[in-house]
């Protein structure tokens, strides 16, 4: 039905135990095409006791699990690795459907899912540990690293795929076994996963997924004494939730939560390199990422003329659907999605922004937004706190380095902050003041599976990716001996 070359990538079952299986009460939930609304597959509505079962599978994998030795894991992950690569037409095919984006982003982002897969493998044979001088000539002070344990991931719909990898391969390369909750409106690319995952050699239970009722799966995920730690990627509030849930069994945790972007261009930046950097950072994903620039920050001397140019290259974005030829901007992920873009512009407008493109729903109907660029943006408006989560570029205008830093520090996020400059030490200046855990200075783009992605303050905890991406399923067991 989805022209798949390999069919049977599509699964509408949860994968349990090595099992393909489905919800104890037979429910389903279906699947929806962003892009026209129409019903593209149904997955199992599971819930908590499939979740249990998950969970007592994953337990017990984890005893031989642990025991491989870190190159027999790293060979299973360059299987899946490989696999995703030779799949991967299918599986941004599925994702495109699925998700919205554009097949040309969908391709990219298997590209850069798959890349967390190798970059892991890699690192499986690198989770060293340390001695340390001892304060006594009989002892001996030595550093071990263990997997965590059991795991539970809950990822979001805005990368099907890069999400799920960027917490299971450490995982599974790290000796834990996972259990996987994907979002409701993207279900079919982490089956489709977890397919590849069977084939390259992953051991029954060790990396499961589960579809069906949040609140219900994500209560064993937080409850159960077997989970020692939960990774997740979603909204702020949802992780605060979480986190609360996990204190009474003090799991360990990973939170990528919401952002609040600042993109300064500084008077002396090369407005064209920060036009394509914002067209980069803001219109990926039609604005749907964490990392999206939320808030222009544009110094008084060149406001007018980056509006200019930016509305230019705005006009140059093609909306449409994700497997047309040639588009760059496909529809919100939902209802909601597009309800809230709408609102937080209406709000802009009413406080007195200026429409430079675009400014409501698309022709398209559905829920296709026209790519958006907003002039005179003031901090009272919403756009300002809020993440928007939707093609919209809010410029605000600033006179001083202090007050673009002011700004730029005033949210409650901090996850990516961009900035440009030709100016060396302006460059490390403001590098360091900004509260933020990433800063692309003169790109917009920063994500690679080589590098921490992560954030501070409400934007979460922890980092994945690159080498401290492993710690994080990872302990330190320190070992004393004595009597030597
Ligand atoms: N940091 C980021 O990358 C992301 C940020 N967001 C922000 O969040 C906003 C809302 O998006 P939304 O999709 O609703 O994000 P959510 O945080 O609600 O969803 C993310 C994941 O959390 C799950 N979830 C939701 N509630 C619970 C719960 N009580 N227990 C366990 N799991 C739960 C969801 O499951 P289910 O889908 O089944 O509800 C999904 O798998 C966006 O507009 C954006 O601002 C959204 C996605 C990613
Ligand atoms: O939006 C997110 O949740 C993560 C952004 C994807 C990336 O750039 O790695």
């Amino acid at each position: 039905m989805l022209d798949l070359k390999d069919p049977s990538l599509l699964r509408q079952a949860c994968y349990i135990d090595g099992q393909w299986v489905g919800a104890d009460s037979g429910e389903t939930f279906p699947v929806t095409n962003p892009a026209g609304g129409a019903v593209i597959a149904h997955v199992p509505r599971c819930g908590a006791a499939e979740t249990e079962r998950a969970f007592q599978a994953a337990d017990r994998a984890f005893a031989t699990w642990r025991e491989t030795t870190a190159a027999e894991r790293a060979r299973i992950l360059r299987r899946w690795f490989d696999l995703m690569l030779t799949h991967q037409d299918d599986l941004a095919r599925i994702m495109t459907l699925e998700q919205g984006k554009p097949l040309a982003e969908a391709k990219g982002e298997i590209a850069y899912a798959a890349a967390y897969v190798e970059w892991f493998a890699e690192e499986a044979r690198r989770a060293y540990g340390d001695v340390i001088p001892s304060p006594a000539r009989d002892r001996q002070i030595v550093v071990t690293k263990e997997p965590v344990g059991v795991c539970a991931a809950i990822t979001p719909w805005n990368f099907p795929s890069a999400m799920i990898t960027r917490k299971v391969a450490p995982a599974l390369a790290a000796g834990c076994t996972i259990v996987l909750k994907p979002a409701e409106q993207t279900p079919l690319s982490a089956l489709a996963l977890a397919e590849l995952a069977a084939r390259a050699g992953v051991p029954a239970g060790v990396f499961s997924v589960v579809t069906g009722r949040a609140s219900a799966i994500g209560g064993v995920m937080t409850g159960s004494p077997l989970v020692r730690k939960l990774t997740f990627t979603g909204s702020t509030g949802v992780g605060r939730l979480l986190m609360a849930q996990c204190a009474p069994t003090i799991k360990k945790l990973s939170l990528e939560l919401g952002g609040n972007a600042p993109f300064i261009v500084f008077d002396d930046a090369d407005l064209d390199a920060a036009v394509a950097g914002a067209i980069a950072s803001k219109y990926r994903n039609a604005g749907q990422t964490c990392v999206c620039s939320n808030r222009f920050l544009v110094q008084d001397g060149v406001y007018d003329q980056f509006a200019e140019k930016l509305a230019a290259a705005v006009a140059l974005l093609k909306v449409g659907g994700g497997l047309e030829e040639g588009v760059t901007q496909g529809p919100l992920i939902d209802e909601p999605a597009i309800a809230k873009v709408e609102s937080l512009v209406e709000d802009a407008i009413a406080k007195g922004a200026r429409v430079v493109s675009g400014g409501k729903r698309h022709a398209l109907g559905g829920t296709w937004y026209e790519p958006t660029v907003l002039a005179d943006v003031s901090r009272d408006m919403e756009v300002a706190r809020e993440e928007i989560f939707g093609p919209v570029a809010p410029l605000f205008r600033f006179k001083t380095e202090d007050e673009a830093i002011a700004i730029a520090n005033d949210t409650e996020f901090g996850l990516a902050a961009y900035f440009y400059s030709k100016d060396h030490a302006r460059v490390w200046r403001v590098s360091r003041r900004l509260e933020y855990g990433m800063v692309g200075i003169n790109t917009g783009l920063i994500s690679t599976e080589v590098a921490p992605f992560g954030g501070v303050k409400c934007s979460g905890t922890g980092r994945e990716g690159s080498k401290y991406g492993l710690d994080e399923y990872m302990e330190v067991k320190y070992l004393a001996l004595g009597g030597l």
